[in-house]
């Protein structure tokens, strides 16, 4: 369903970009709006070619054809280092150094632009208390930390610079599912809260529907629907939609 324009440019735009890895597609085609301040979830069975449209979108990856906007602007080379300091990008199992604390790989970019030791210290205080860590977590390394830990320090360091946007690919599908059920509160809270525009990937129908309102439904490199769940249940674009939302298990048993 195409999304009305407004006067504020959108957050991320992608006009018909195709990416292929050989002979795979795994972009193909799309169009998509990502307006400022939405959160979005990107959903679809492995390999649809979500974690490339995240990668596109912070120019980690070149479309072959096609073109991103960023803020209105296309997306180009250039840029692509001022970008990566505007948008907060946090991958499964968090993606920290190992070689660094907590704190460590909370400073790196923040030290490398000049920031004081001290102005370094009170974001990531201000950070943990967001992300509900205790602060002497932060002096162990990653191997030291749990998985929700490791998710939370991932997340402060996506947050660090303070972004306009954070893309999510996979934050929680490492984690078991109490800590899952937790993380998945906080970070509701969080992305309320701070109101940025936010696109996050899961696997997990249930996952994406408490996150945002808009799913984005991909298969083989294509927007198979971009709706509410309701639609996807209700008004489902395709008999994949059906299968998809029906391969989400339910409880027997449960009340
Ligand atoms: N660097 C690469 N080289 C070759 N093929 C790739 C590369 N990156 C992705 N692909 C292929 O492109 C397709 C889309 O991959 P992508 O990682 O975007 O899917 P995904 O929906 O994020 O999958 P998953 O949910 O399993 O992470 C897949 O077939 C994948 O094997």
């Amino acid at each position: 369903m195409p999304i009305a324009h407004s006067a504020c440019p959108d957050a991320f735009e992608l006009s018909a970009v195709h990416k292929r890895y050989g002979a795979i597609p795994a972009l193909d085609d799309v169009t998509l709006r990502f307006a400022v301040g939405s959160t979005t979830a990107l959903i679809g069975s492995s390999g649809s070619g979500k974690s490339t449209l995240l990668r596109v979108l912070l120019g980690l990856e070149w479309p072959d054809q096609g073109e991103i906007r960023v803020d209105g602007q296309t997306l180009l080379p250039a840029q692509v280092l001022a970008l990566r300091r505007r948008v907060g990008y946090v991958i499964q199992e968090g993606g920290l150094f190992p070689h660094l604390t907590a704190q460590g790989n909370l400073a790196l970019l923040p030290h490398h632009l000049g920031w004081s030791k001290d102005r370094i210290r009170q974001r990531a205080e201000e950070l943990a208390t967001l992300t509900h860590l205790p602060l002497s977590v932060l002096e162990r390394y990653p191997v030291e930390l749990s998985g929700g830990q490791r998710q939370r320090v991932a997340l402060m360091r996506g947050l660090m610079l303070n972004p306009d946007a954070l893309l999510l690919d996979e934050p929680l599908g490492a984690l078991d599912p109490i800590v899952r059920h937790e993380l998945q509160d906080e970070l509701k809270a969080i992305f309320d809260q701070l109101g940025k525009t936010v696109v996050v990937v899961t696997h997990d129908i249930a996952e994406a529907a408490w996150f945002a309102d808009r799913m984005v439904l991909m298969r083989n490199g294509k927007v198979v629907q971009d709706g509410r769940l309701e639609d996807l249940c209700q008004r489902p674009a395709d008999p994949f939609v059906t299968r998809f939302v029906q391969a989400q298990r339910t409880l027997r048993g449960s009340p």
